[in-house]
Parts: C-alpha cells; sequence; structure tokens
C-alpha cells in the first residue's frame, strides 16, 4: 500500500489514478497513525512552501513523517514542492522551516531571464539521471517530465542529486538520500515516463 500524506496541497487524485492504473494499492491519508505505519509515503505538493509547511505542522504530520522516514526507514518520495519541503527551506516562504531531511535549499530561479526564459519553468523537459540513481528505470532515451516550478533544490553538495534538467542552465530536478527521493517534475503529468518512476517507486522493498 502506497500513502499519499493530504495535508490540504497536491495533485492527491490524479497520484492515486495513476497508481491504481499501475495496478498498486494506493491510499490518500489525513490520519498521522496511517502515516507513521506507512510501507511506502509520497508527499506530493503543489503550493506555496510556508503554507504547506504550516500545514503539516498544525496537521501533527511532522513527526509521523519522521517515525516512518527515520525510525522505519520507509521509502518517501517527495513530488515538486514535496520536494521542497525536504530540505531546510524555500526562498519562497518568509523563514518558515522545512523538514530538515536533505541538506539545501530551496531557490528561485532567477536566470532565466538572461536566456530569454520565463519563470516559472512550465512545460515539458528531458531530465539527465545520475548513473545509478535508483529513481529512474534504465533506459536508452533521457526521460521526460512535465515541470511546473518557479523554486529548485539546491544541494549542499551533489551527494543527494539523482538527475538534472537543463533550463537555459543545469539544475537539480531530482535528489536520492537513502529512503528519501525527491523529484521536481511532476509524475502524474508526465504519462509513461512517470507512470514508469511511480512503477519503479511502488516496486521497492
Ligand atoms: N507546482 C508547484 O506547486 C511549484 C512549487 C513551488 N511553489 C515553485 O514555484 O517552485
Amino acid at each position: 500500500m502506497i500513502t499519499i500524506v493530504d495535508y490540504g496541497m497536491g495533485n492527491l487524485g490524479a497520484i492515486v489514478n495513476m497508481l491504481e492504473f499501475l495496478g498498486y494499492d494506493a491510499v490518500m491519508t489525513a490520519d498521522p497513525l496511517e502515516i507513521s505505519k506507512a510501507s511506502k509515503l509520497i508527499l506530493p505538493g503543489v503550493g506555496a512552501f510556508d503554507r504547506a509547511m504550516l500545514n503539516l505542522r498544525r496537521l501533527g504530520f511532522v513527526e509521523p513523517l519522521e517515525h516512518a522516514a527515520f525510525e522505519r526507514k520507509v521509502p518517501t518520495l517527495g513530488l515538486c514542492l514535496g520536494m521542497h519541503l525536504l530540505g531546510r527551506g524555500s526562498a519562497e516562504g518568509n523563514g518558515e522551516p522545512g523538514l530538515g531531511w536533505v541538506a539545501a535549499d530551496t531557490l528561485r530561479i532567477d536566470w532565466a531571464a538572461e536566456h530569454g526564459l520565463k519563470v516559472p519553468h512550465v512545460g515539458w523537459n528531458s531530465v539527465s539521471p545520475v548513473a545509478g540513481t535508483p529513481l529512474f528505470a534504465e533506459s536508452a532515451e533521457k526521460p521526460r517530465f512535465y515541470f511546473v516550478h518557479s523554486y529548485y533544490m539546491q544541494c549542499d553538495d551533489r551527494g543527494p542529486v539523482a538527475a538534472t534538467c537543463t533550463y537555459g542552465r543545469e539544475f537539480c530536478c531530482a535528489v536520492s538520500q537513502a529512503n528519501i527521493h525527491g523529484v521536481q517534475f511532476h509524475p502524474e503529468k508526465s504519462h509513461k515516463h512517470g507512470l514508469a518512476l511511480l512503477k519503479t517507486f511502488a516496486e521497492w522493498n
């Protein structure tokens, strides 16, 4: 069973539909006990960083998430804003701390204009997985995913970086750190490559 954390922000229905299309059981929950007992967790996210973190804290989800992720070492996948929440904090917010699980800060895309590009980065783009990262199934072609974001996760070092994307310049678009993973793009909007990534995650033991 894959447990999708419902803190009021994210494409939860689309994620459940995609997982069920793949033949996996998925449940949305706003129950802290269900979160702490989960066997796999997805932290979705659409919207603003501070609101998301304030919701997680107000709902009492932080401790159950940490119990599942660090005591029970449950495979955990943050999606877009959900990945940002894994870091220390975000320039998008007013200083609300993130979960602090990954040594990274979320910064605004500030280089687009010099490349004649707009922010947010919206649309399909190819992704370059780091060799050996478990998130992406081996594939001859570069996987392509759908992005909608104005901020990106800047890791302190390349250790957690699991994939990069180029939008005027290269940026981190996925992180992997033990059982903790995050992707900047939206698998639930990314058709066959999104299906492949969620299948890889769902198959993890
Ligand atoms: N799709 C989103 O919610 C984007 C996450 C974050 N607000 C960003 O702009 O990067």
